[in-house]
Protein backbone atom coordinates (compact mmCIF):
# COMPACT_ATOMS: atom_id res chain seq x y z
CA UNK A 1 0.00 0.00 0.00
CA UNK A 2 1.20 3.35 -1.05
CA UNK A 3 1.85 6.21 2.01
CA UNK A 4 0.16 8.73 -0.03
CA UNK A 5 -1.31 8.30 -3.41
CA UNK A 6 -2.85 11.17 -5.49
CA UNK A 7 -4.46 10.26 -8.95
CA UNK A 8 -5.65 12.46 -11.68
CA UNK A 9 -6.48 15.41 -9.42
CA UNK A 10 -8.40 18.99 -10.97
CA UNK A 11 -9.34 21.83 -8.64
CA UNK A 12 -9.96 24.09 -11.44
CA UNK A 13 -10.36 28.38 -9.88
CA UNK A 14 -10.75 29.58 -13.22
CA UNK A 15 -8.70 31.64 -14.96
CA UNK A 16 -5.54 28.84 -15.92
CA UNK A 17 -5.87 28.85 -11.99
CA UNK A 18 -6.02 25.39 -9.62
CA UNK A 19 -4.61 22.30 -10.39
CA UNK A 20 -5.00 19.81 -13.19
CA UNK A 21 -4.45 16.59 -13.55
CA UNK A 22 -1.82 16.09 -10.60
CA UNK A 23 -0.96 12.31 -9.92
CA UNK A 24 1.95 11.15 -7.69
CA UNK A 25 2.33 8.59 -4.82
CA UNK A 26 4.51 8.46 -1.72
CA UNK A 27 6.05 5.31 -0.61
CA UNK A 28 5.97 4.16 3.03
CA UNK A 29 9.29 5.33 4.18
CA UNK A 30 9.83 7.89 1.65
CA UNK A 31 10.67 11.70 2.02
CA UNK A 32 9.28 14.07 -1.14
CA UNK A 33 10.17 17.01 -1.51
CA UNK A 34 7.32 19.17 -3.57
CA UNK A 35 8.65 22.06 -5.11
CA UNK A 36 7.88 25.26 -7.52
CA UNK A 37 7.27 28.51 -7.63
CA UNK A 38 4.73 30.71 -5.97
CA UNK A 39 1.06 29.99 -6.96
CA UNK A 40 2.38 26.69 -8.39
CA UNK A 41 -0.65 24.62 -6.53
CA UNK A 42 1.70 23.28 -3.46
CA UNK A 43 -0.57 24.17 -1.00
CA UNK A 44 -3.98 23.59 -2.85
CA UNK A 45 -2.81 19.80 -3.33
CA UNK A 46 -1.80 19.67 0.35
CA UNK A 47 -5.53 21.04 1.26
CA UNK A 48 -6.96 17.99 -0.77
CA UNK A 49 -4.84 15.58 1.40
CA UNK A 50 -6.35 17.14 4.48
CA UNK A 51 -9.71 16.74 3.56
CA UNK A 52 -9.88 20.68 3.98
CA UNK A 53 -11.11 20.50 -0.28
CA UNK A 54 -12.79 17.64 -1.95
CA UNK A 55 -11.56 16.89 -5.63
CA UNK A 56 -14.06 17.42 -7.96
CA UNK A 57 -12.40 15.12 -10.64
CA UNK A 58 -9.88 12.23 -9.43
CA UNK A 59 -8.79 11.67 -6.19
CA UNK A 60 -6.59 11.54 -3.16
CA UNK A 61 -5.97 8.45 -0.10
CA UNK A 62 -3.25 8.38 2.67
CA UNK A 63 -2.54 4.97 3.82
CA UNK A 64 -5.63 3.40 1.49
CA UNK A 65 -8.53 6.01 3.44
CA UNK A 66 -10.17 8.20 1.27
CA UNK A 67 -9.02 12.09 1.97
CA UNK A 68 -12.87 13.35 1.32
CA UNK A 69 -14.54 10.40 2.91
CA UNK A 70 -12.27 9.96 6.15
CA UNK A 71 -10.95 13.15 6.86
CA UNK A 72 -11.36 13.16 10.31
CA UNK A 73 -9.19 10.25 10.76
CA UNK A 74 -6.45 11.45 8.37
CA UNK A 75 -6.29 14.43 10.39
CA UNK A 76 -5.91 12.70 13.83
CA UNK A 77 -3.41 10.57 12.61
CA UNK A 78 -0.89 12.87 10.85
CA UNK A 79 1.65 14.89 11.66
CA UNK A 80 0.93 18.38 9.83
CA UNK A 81 2.40 21.87 9.32
CA UNK A 82 0.32 24.71 7.22
CA UNK A 83 2.16 27.08 4.95
CA UNK A 84 0.90 30.19 7.14
CA UNK A 85 0.34 28.90 10.53
CA UNK A 86 -2.17 30.29 12.39
CA UNK A 87 -2.46 28.66 15.51
CA UNK A 88 -5.22 30.15 18.44
CA UNK A 89 -3.58 33.00 18.94
CA UNK A 90 -4.98 33.73 22.45
CA UNK A 91 -3.68 30.51 23.96
CA UNK A 92 -0.12 30.33 25.02
CA UNK A 93 2.21 28.26 23.13
CA UNK A 94 1.85 25.15 26.09
CA UNK A 95 -1.86 25.76 25.75
CA UNK A 96 -2.26 25.07 22.28
CA UNK A 97 0.25 21.88 22.23
CA UNK A 98 -2.10 20.46 25.51
CA UNK A 99 -5.23 20.73 23.22
CA UNK A 100 -3.65 19.09 20.28
CA UNK A 101 -2.12 16.66 22.34
CA UNK A 102 -5.90 16.13 24.07
CA UNK A 103 -7.52 15.92 20.48
CA UNK A 104 -4.92 13.24 19.62
CA UNK A 105 -5.74 11.10 22.65
CA UNK A 106 -1.94 11.13 23.92
CA UNK A 107 -1.33 10.73 27.12
CA UNK A 108 2.52 10.91 27.32
CA UNK A 109 3.84 14.44 26.53
CA UNK A 110 7.33 13.03 26.44
CA UNK A 111 7.71 13.27 22.70
CA UNK A 112 6.75 16.83 23.13
CA UNK A 113 9.06 18.22 25.82
CA UNK A 114 11.88 16.85 23.85
CA UNK A 115 11.03 18.69 20.75
CA UNK A 116 10.80 21.66 22.43
CA UNK A 117 14.57 21.25 24.23
CA UNK A 118 15.57 20.40 20.63
CA UNK A 119 14.01 23.44 19.28
CA UNK A 120 14.92 25.46 22.07
CA UNK A 121 11.13 26.41 22.43
CA UNK A 122 9.43 28.10 25.23
CA UNK A 123 5.69 27.48 24.85
CA UNK A 124 4.67 29.88 27.73
CA UNK A 125 3.83 33.10 26.04
CA UNK A 126 0.84 33.98 24.72
CA UNK A 127 1.52 33.04 20.44
CA UNK A 128 -0.59 36.42 19.66
CA UNK A 129 3.03 37.49 21.06
CA UNK A 130 5.18 35.09 19.39
CA UNK A 131 7.75 35.49 16.57
CA UNK A 132 7.42 34.09 13.05
CA UNK A 133 10.03 31.54 13.86
CA UNK A 134 8.30 30.75 17.49
CA UNK A 135 5.21 29.93 15.72
CA UNK A 136 6.82 27.55 12.79
CA UNK A 137 8.32 25.73 16.27
CA UNK A 138 5.37 25.42 18.00
CA UNK A 139 3.50 23.89 14.84
CA UNK A 140 6.59 22.00 14.12
CA UNK A 141 6.52 20.29 17.64
CA UNK A 142 2.75 19.95 17.07
CA UNK A 143 3.10 17.79 13.91
CA UNK A 144 5.87 15.36 15.48
CA UNK A 145 4.91 15.25 19.08
CA UNK A 146 2.31 11.83 18.55
CA UNK A 147 5.44 10.16 16.21
CA UNK A 148 3.13 10.23 13.36
CA UNK A 149 3.67 7.66 10.46
CA UNK A 150 2.67 10.85 8.04
CA UNK A 151 3.61 13.98 7.65
CA UNK A 152 2.66 16.33 5.32
CA UNK A 153 4.89 19.80 6.40
CA UNK A 154 4.06 23.28 4.39
CA UNK A 155 7.12 25.08 3.98
CA UNK A 156 8.16 23.51 7.30
CA UNK A 157 11.38 25.76 8.11
CA UNK A 158 10.10 28.67 6.46
CA UNK A 159 10.92 31.72 9.32
CA UNK A 160 13.41 29.21 11.60
CA UNK A 161 16.99 30.78 11.53
CA UNK A 162 20.11 28.96 9.98
CA UNK A 163 21.18 27.02 13.34
CA UNK A 164 17.33 26.14 13.59
CA UNK A 165 16.79 24.88 10.07
CA UNK A 166 19.87 22.55 10.47
CA UNK A 167 18.04 21.13 13.95
CA UNK A 168 15.15 20.71 11.36
CA UNK A 169 16.84 19.08 8.54
CA UNK A 170 18.16 16.25 11.39
CA UNK A 171 14.85 15.72 12.41
CA UNK A 172 13.57 14.44 8.68
CA UNK A 173 16.33 12.66 8.15
CA UNK A 174 16.12 10.49 11.79
CA UNK A 175 12.57 10.29 10.68
CA UNK A 176 13.14 8.85 7.87
CA UNK A 177 15.44 6.55 9.30
CA UNK A 178 11.87 5.47 11.67
CA UNK A 179 10.24 4.45 8.03
CA UNK A 180 8.41 7.86 7.92
CA UNK A 181 6.29 9.06 4.75
CA UNK A 182 6.86 12.41 4.16
CA UNK A 183 5.76 15.27 1.69
CA UNK A 184 7.17 18.21 2.23
CA UNK A 185 6.70 21.40 0.15
CA UNK A 186 10.11 23.98 0.23
CA UNK A 187 11.59 26.89 -1.01
CA UNK A 188 15.28 25.57 0.81
CA UNK A 189 17.07 24.11 -2.39
CA UNK A 190 19.83 22.71 0.79
CA UNK A 191 17.08 21.30 2.96
CA UNK A 192 15.83 19.35 -0.55
CA UNK A 193 18.94 18.41 -1.35
CA UNK A 194 19.91 16.83 1.70
CA UNK A 195 16.44 15.18 2.61
CA UNK A 196 15.03 14.32 0.04
CA UNK A 197 14.26 11.10 -1.82
CA UNK A 198 12.56 12.08 -4.64
CA UNK A 199 11.30 15.26 -5.86
CA UNK A 200 8.01 16.48 -7.87
CA UNK A 201 7.79 19.83 -9.02
CA UNK A 202 4.72 21.54 -9.75
CA UNK A 203 4.32 24.97 -12.26
CA UNK A 204 1.16 26.26 -13.28
CA UNK A 205 -0.93 23.65 -11.54
CA UNK A 206 0.71 20.71 -13.51
CA UNK A 207 3.26 18.35 -12.57
CA UNK A 208 6.21 19.17 -14.64
CA UNK A 209 8.46 16.71 -13.42
CA UNK A 210 8.87 13.47 -10.33
CA UNK A 211 12.03 12.15 -10.02
CA UNK A 212 14.66 10.37 -7.99
CA UNK A 213 16.51 12.87 -6.41
CA UNK A 214 19.76 10.53 -6.41
CA UNK A 215 19.22 11.28 -10.83
CA UNK A 216 18.66 14.87 -9.87
CA UNK A 217 21.85 14.77 -8.20
CA UNK A 218 23.67 13.03 -11.12
CA UNK A 219 22.40 15.22 -13.62
CA UNK A 220 24.37 18.20 -12.74
CA UNK A 221 26.25 19.26 -15.19
CA UNK A 222 30.04 20.55 -14.34
CA UNK A 223 31.94 23.37 -16.15
CA UNK A 224 35.42 23.08 -16.69
CA UNK A 225 37.93 26.33 -16.41
CA UNK A 226 40.78 25.59 -18.89
CA UNK A 227 44.04 27.88 -18.90
CA UNK A 228 46.14 27.16 -21.58
CA UNK A 229 49.81 28.26 -22.38
CA UNK A 230 48.75 30.38 -24.92
CA UNK A 231 46.19 32.21 -27.34
CA UNK A 232 47.65 29.19 -30.16
CA UNK A 233 46.66 26.65 -27.85
CA UNK A 234 42.43 28.40 -27.16
CA UNK A 235 42.42 28.95 -31.29
CA UNK A 236 43.19 25.13 -31.55
CA UNK A 237 41.05 23.92 -28.83
CA UNK A 238 38.18 25.88 -30.13
CA UNK A 239 37.68 23.62 -32.93
CA UNK A 240 37.29 20.33 -30.88
CA UNK A 241 33.68 20.69 -30.77
CA UNK A 242 33.14 21.03 -26.89
CA UNK A 243 30.10 23.23 -25.96
CA UNK A 244 32.28 26.37 -25.27
CA UNK A 245 30.59 28.45 -21.92
CA UNK A 246 32.65 31.47 -20.94
CA UNK A 247 35.98 32.88 -22.43
CA UNK A 248 38.79 35.64 -21.46
CA UNK A 249 42.25 35.50 -22.54
CA UNK A 250 43.71 31.92 -22.33
CA UNK A 251 41.01 30.37 -20.04
CA UNK A 252 38.12 28.42 -21.73
CA UNK A 253 35.11 27.37 -19.97
CA UNK A 254 33.93 24.52 -21.34
CA UNK A 255 30.03 22.44 -19.76
CA UNK A 256 30.57 18.76 -19.74
CA UNK A 257 27.46 16.57 -18.71
CA UNK A 258 29.08 12.96 -19.24
CA UNK A 259 32.12 12.95 -21.56
CA UNK A 260 34.78 14.21 -18.98
CA UNK A 261 36.67 11.23 -20.69
CA UNK A 262 36.85 12.47 -24.25
CA UNK A 263 38.00 16.17 -22.43
CA UNK A 264 40.76 14.89 -20.84
CA UNK A 265 42.09 12.31 -23.63
CA UNK A 266 41.88 15.63 -25.92
CA UNK A 267 43.27 17.76 -23.34
CA UNK A 268 45.93 15.88 -23.28
CA UNK A 269 47.36 16.96 -26.19
CA UNK A 270 47.53 20.44 -25.63
CA UNK A 271 49.89 22.67 -22.87
CA UNK A 272 47.33 22.88 -20.18
CA UNK A 273 48.62 25.46 -17.60
CA UNK A 274 45.49 25.12 -15.16
CA UNK A 275 42.06 23.58 -14.68
CA UNK A 276 39.36 24.27 -11.87
CA UNK A 277 35.23 23.12 -11.97
CA UNK A 278 32.31 24.05 -10.52
CA UNK A 279 29.33 22.29 -10.05
CA UNK A 280 26.04 23.29 -11.19
CA UNK A 281 23.63 23.47 -7.94
CA UNK A 282 20.58 21.60 -7.55
CA UNK A 283 18.46 25.49 -7.42
CA UNK A 284 20.23 25.49 -10.92
CA UNK A 285 18.41 22.46 -12.30
CA UNK A 286 15.18 23.33 -10.64
CA UNK A 287 15.38 26.76 -11.99
CA UNK A 288 15.56 24.84 -15.57
CA UNK A 289 12.16 23.77 -14.94
CA UNK A 290 10.85 26.23 -12.99
CA UNK A 291 11.81 28.63 -15.74
CA UNK A 292 10.42 26.15 -18.00
CA UNK A 293 14.01 25.88 -20.14
CA UNK A 294 14.38 22.17 -19.06
CA UNK A 295 15.27 19.90 -22.50
CA UNK A 296 15.24 16.62 -20.49
CA UNK A 297 18.60 15.77 -21.24
N1 LIG B 1 -9.85 29.50 -3.00
C1 LIG B 1 -9.24 29.96 -4.11
N2 LIG B 1 -9.94 30.58 -5.09
C2 LIG B 1 -9.34 31.02 -6.20
N3 LIG B 1 -8.02 30.88 -6.47
C3 LIG B 1 -7.26 30.27 -5.55
C4 LIG B 1 -7.82 29.78 -4.32
N4 LIG B 1 -6.83 29.21 -3.59
C5 LIG B 1 -5.70 29.35 -4.33
N5 LIG B 1 -5.94 29.98 -5.50
C6 LIG B 1 -4.99 30.27 -6.58
O1 LIG B 1 -4.50 29.02 -7.08
C7 LIG B 1 -3.10 29.10 -7.35
C8 LIG B 1 -2.33 28.06 -6.56
O2 LIG B 1 -2.25 28.48 -5.20
P1 LIG B 1 -1.46 27.67 -4.07
O3 LIG B 1 -1.69 28.39 -2.78
O4 LIG B 1 -1.81 26.23 -4.15
O5 LIG B 1 0.06 27.87 -4.55
P2 LIG B 1 1.43 27.46 -3.84
O6 LIG B 1 2.18 26.62 -4.83
O7 LIG B 1 1.19 26.86 -2.51
O8 LIG B 1 2.17 28.87 -3.70
P3 LIG B 1 3.15 29.50 -2.57
O9 LIG B 1 4.52 28.93 -2.82
O10 LIG B 1 3.08 30.95 -2.90
O11 LIG B 1 2.58 29.15 -1.23
C9 LIG B 1 -2.68 30.53 -7.08
O12 LIG B 1 -2.71 31.26 -8.26
C10 LIG B 1 -3.76 31.03 -6.09
O13 LIG B 1 -3.93 32.42 -6.21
Amino acid sequence: MKAIEISHMTCDYGHGKGIFDISFTIDEGEVFGFLGPNGAGKTTTIRHLLGFIFAKEGNCSILGMDCGKQAATIQKKLGYIPGEINLWEEMSGMQFLKFMAKFRGMKDMGRCEELMERFELDPSGRIKKMSKGMKQKVGIVAAFMHDPQILILDEPSSGLDPLMQNVFVDLIQEEKMKGKSILMSSHMFEEVERTCDRIGIIKDGHIVCVEDAQTLRQSKKRRYQIRFANINEVVRFQQEGFYITAMHKHMVEVEIHKNLAKLIQTLSHYEVEDIDVTHQSLEEIFMQYYGGEHHGE
